[in-house]
């Protein structure tokens, strides 16, 4: 149809150019296959670092890459954009939105930015501070920017949005959503006409907390249909619900329609959210819409009633499966919930499905409908009991893609098994202003600390790489990891999958069987996805290498097992020929710091309840760092009250992403912390002293306080 213009037709046609990657998934299929074979199982051994091109900013990469005729356009952690010359890393141009560093505590998850999207001669792209960026893609000079957080829209009370998904483009209109949903946010997405940047239309995932239009594509399936499946009372109505749409957002050329993955509910207990009455549409789902007008045409709700975090929001994939002798066009879904989908893609009818990790929230899927067959001890919100989930809010699948190659049928998924304690927050939902909002009880979510506990705990974490068989329901070979918080996949026409992984190292694997045919050390954690591209007819391997994201800040110490991580961040090419070698560099992290010698025992425990209530998500749980963020134990800023008081209460490191604290907590508040943070800092400065004294063994059990 000529209605896809021409960069629609070339995403369409990606297979006649395989040189180039021009949309987030490379084509509209999403399914990361390239068929480029230069560099295949006989020769990958010989993989060398072609060059390397160091970021501007140190926390966690990420960006899928986007290659257009000879460029490579990279987005990196604070919103940034760089166009490099794909075959020697040359910088052409970058661009800095300059988005004010205290924006970054109004998202979960590190102040990440996943990618952008290519349309007639520009390049597309969401900020932390929710802007959408259309910029020349020759010059990097802006050509549109509008901010798509509307501010008259029933938004909720906390209206604690960022944007850190690549946008996608169908048929000229550029789609984008937004994160926020643990704190307080209502879902929605926004479509811009790529050519001006005005608003064409505009669908909300949740509803109106009074049942009211909001004027957008969405009013009328919310007030028939959505409104219904939520308590009018709930707290729901002064959070905003939920339903944020922070990652995948599909078209689909062959159904012509657009797949909008949906999150999680917000606050995230059922029981305050919604007074634990129904299914809450349309959280967990995918909903699919008309690209021209965002009309609502299907939906499939993947986790009624949620309350573990479980968005649909994570990749959706569309393929061409046999199922029961006839072919059908499907769409492939692993979200956070450990159940594998596959969904008619022009109807939304579940077809088949099957947990893909070991899960027990479910006893399995209804098999006509797809509804889980819940386990009544895993609705903690209704029954009041804590439980201990697995999957955890970190989902068996997050936001590291999977691959699919067609010469294997396989898709290569990358799960892991984080499990969480949700404990519900006592005596009624209450929000903190700048904080999580989940109606937890966020000292309790706080991870063991006893050495028992804690080597108990770490027993239950793992990593995958699965090689699914999506018409049979099962992994025909998978990689066993300890830990989890790999990157995604990238599958090639050499047969070849490429993951990085939290360890730093990257590898390319045989697609048929997994034979590890390749590794290489790029001394940073990998949490992005690989590309690959041609230029003059010689094939790279590009991966973004940064550490970071929501595992290392919030589980801090924890996050360990997958690696002694630190937070090198850049962006790593490799060629057949390569020549480029890298610096080597710390690896062993912040070091410990004597810490001061008193601290006050009285005020702890409060130092604790507003450590794990404010600080908790980025800095670690029990003020361990994970590698990324720093390590308050030994920060300079706990020795002396005024100090701390300047960087927590008014806000003197806010260029670095830490916000002040002044208008939440009081200064009895942020002194109680400064004390716990001694007590911390003296419980465990031996020990982490002690591990490294043995470089290569600090990721081990004495560094995580275990007695081995
Ligand atoms: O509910 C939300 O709005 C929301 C937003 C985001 C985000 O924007 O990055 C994440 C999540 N949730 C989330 O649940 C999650 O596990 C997650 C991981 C990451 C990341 O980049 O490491 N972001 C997010
Ligand atoms: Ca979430």
């Amino acid at each position: 149809a000529d209605d896809q213009g021409a960069t629609g037709e070339a995403i369409i046609h990606a297979d006649d150019h395989p040189e180039n990657w021009l949309s987030y998934g490379r084509t509209y299929l999403e399914q990361r296959y390239s068929p480029l074979d230069q560099i295949n199982r006989q020769n990958v051994g010989d993989l060398k670092l072609a060059w390397f091109y160091e970021f501007d900013s140190n926390r966690g990469q990420e960006g899928t890459p986007l290659i257009i005729d000879g460029v490579l356009y990279a987005s990196t952690n604070w919103s940034k954009i760089k166009a490099l010359k794909a075959d020697t890393g040359e910088l052409l141009w970058a661009f800095d939105p300059k988005v004010p560093g205290n924006v970054a505590v109004r998202g979960c998850c590190d102040t990440v930015n996943r990618g952008i999207a290519y349309w007639n001669g520009k390049i597309y792209f969401g900020t932390f501070d929710g802007r959408l960026i259309a910029l020349d893609a020759k010059t990097g000079k802006v050509v549109w920017s509008v901010n798509t957080i509307p501010k008259d829209a029933a938004l909720g009370n906390q209206r604690s949005y960022t944007v850190d998904g690549a946008p996608r483009i169908a048929k000229g209109r550029v789609i984008i959503g937004n994160g926020g949903a643990e704190f307080g946010a209502r879902g929605f997405v926004s479509a811009f006409d790529a050519e001006t940047g005005k608003l064409d239309w505009r669908f909300f995932t949740v509803p109106n907390p009074k049942n009211e239009p909001d004027h957008a594509a969405s009013d009328s399936v919310l007030m028939n249909k959505a409104y219904k499946t939520w308590s009018p009372t709930g707290a729901w109505t002064k959070q905003g619900g939920g339903g944020t749409v922070w990652d995948s957002i599909v078209y689909d050329p062959v159904t012509d329609l657009v797949y909008l993955a949906v999150g999680n509910g917000s606050p995230w207990n059922y029981k305050y959210r919604s007074n634990g009455i129904g299914d809450n549409l349309f959280l967990g789902s995918i909903v699919a819409v008309k690209p021209e007008t965002g009309e609502y045409v299907w939906h499939f709700q993947a986790t009624p009633m949620d309350q573990w975090d479980y968005t649909s929001v994570q990749q959706i994939m569309t393929l061409d499966l046999p199922i029961n002798g006839e072919t059908r066009h499907v769409i492939v879904h692993a979200p956070k919930n450990g159940f594998f989908y596959v969904i008619d893609a022009k109807t939304g009818q579940f077809i088949q499905g099957k947990n893909y990790t070991y899960e027990n929230w479910a006893y399995g899927l209804d098999p006509k409908t797809g509804r889980p067959i819940f386990n009544p001890e895993g609705l903690y919100t209704l029954n009041g009991k804590d439980w201990y989930g697995i999957p955890g809010p970190l989902g068996a699948h997050n936001f590291m893609e999977m691959a699919y190659s067609p010469r294997t049928h396989l898709i290569y998924l990358p799960a892991h098994q984080i499990p969480f304690g949700y404990k519900n927050q006592a005596g009624g939902f209450k929000a903190h202003p700048d904080s999580w909002n989940l109606g937890l009880d966020m000292t309790k979510t706080g991870l063991p600390d006893t050495p028992e506990a804690r080597a108990a705990y770490m027993q239950d974490l793992k990593g995958w790489l699965l090689a699914w068989d999506p018409v049979k329901l099962q992994a025909q070979w998978s990689i066993e990891r300890p830990g989890g918080w790999d990157g995604g996949v990238l599958a090639t026409g050499g047969d070849l999958v490429f993951q990085g992984l939290a360890t730093g190292e990257f590898h390319a694997y045989d697609a048929t069987d997994g034979k590890d045919l390749f590794k290489y050390d790029l001394q940073s954690g990998i949490i992005a996805n690989p590309v690959t591209y041609s230029v003059n007819g010689k094939q790279y391997v590009a991966i973004e290498v940064g550490w970071g994201g929501i595992y290392p800040i919030s589980m801090g110490g924890m996050s360990r097992t997958a690696g002694w991580t630190v937070n090198h961040s850049y962006l790593a090419v490799f060629s057949l020929d390569g020549k480029a070698k890298l610096p080597t560099w710390n690896s062993i992290g912040f070091l410990p710091v004597k810490p001061p010698a008193q601290f006050d025992e009285k005020v702890v425990d409060k130092g604790y309840f507003q450590y794990q209530t404010y600080c908790q998500t980025c800095h670690g749980d029990n003020a361990e760092a994970g590698g990324m963020l720093p390590d308050l134990r030994w920060s300079g800023a706990i020795r002396h009250k005024d100090a701390f008081y300047n960087v927590v209460g008014r806000g003197a490191l806010t260029a670095y992403g830490m916000d002040r604290f002044d208008t939440s907590m009081t200064p009895d508040e942020i002194e109680s912390i400064r004390n716990y943070l001694i007590k911390r800092a003296t419980d465990t400065y031996e020990r982490e002293t002690e591990a490294r004294k043995n470089p290569s063994k600090i990721p081990t059990a004495p560094a995580l306080g275990i007695t081995p």
